[in-house]
């Protein structure tokens, strides 16, 4: 059990962090209608027992209050006296962090997320080929070629959870859920959101490239 003292303080940061980030991409209207969810990990990390705080459900993530965030267990499960609802897609933050140890977990419905999921949905992958922003995610060989995983976007999210695991490549950092959005990981929230922007920019370059080819 961590020290209580040294919880709040850490919750209290992650709280700080998790507005930060908040704003930063609401601003860029990577929130609309209510959709997206973050987390950053606080405290000690085994597999088996972990604790997070993530973004409360259905608020409007543009907007900043006093009831924005909350910490939960490794499954998903409230680790404080609150009020407040997880995070529809808590599970799914669950799975990603007992699958890697992360730090941080930013999602993200975009236009361009969800165009690229359901044209290369057939592949199961987004595959991006030989662009710079590739080494946005520490991959700096020449011409690099990744692919993104997708994972069907079933209304059970325990449907999904399930399946995390098995489809993430240890040097991608994010999912794509079909026609829904991007999680993005990283070992920290800066880590994180730059894999987050790399994941966007490189999606929209898909897109536009694929338009352009036909
Ligand atoms: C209102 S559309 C978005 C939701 O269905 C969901 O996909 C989402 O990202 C936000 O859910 P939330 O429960 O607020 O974390
Ligand atoms: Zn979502």
């Amino acid at each position: 059990m961590m020290n209580n003292a040294v919880r709040l303080e850490e919750k209290q940061q992650a709280f700080a962090e998790l507005r930060e980030v908040k704003t930063t991409l609401a601003a860029k209207g990577w929130f609309p209608a209510t959709s997206g969810n973050l987390s950053i990990r606080v405290g000690d990390f085994t597999p088996e027992q972990f604790t997070f705080a993530i973004t409360a459900s259905g608020k409007d993530k543009s907007v900043n209050t006093p009831s924005d965030f909350l910490l939960v267990d490794g499954h998903g499960q409230p680790a404080e006296k609150t009020d407040l609802k997880p995070s529809a897609e808590t599970l799914i933050h669950c799975e990603i962090y007992r699958a890697t140890g992360c730090g941080a977990i930013f999602h993200v419905h975009t236009v361009f997320n969800n165009l690229v999921s359901e044209l290369f949905w057939d592949r199961k992958s987004i595959p991006v080929d030989g662009v710079e922003l590739i080494k946005g995610f520490n991959i700096w060989e020449e011409e690099a070629t990744i692919e993104v995983p997708i994972l069907p976007n079933y209304a059970d999210i325990s449907r999904i959870a399930v399946l995390v695991k098995d489809v993430i490549l240890p040097r991608v950092p994010g999912i794509m859920l079909r026609k829904h959005g991007i999680y993005a990981w990283g070992a920290n929230a800066f880590e994180a959101k730059r894999h987050l922007e790399a994941f966007e920019f490189l999606f929209e370059y898909v897109y536009r490239l694929e338009l352009l080819k036909k």
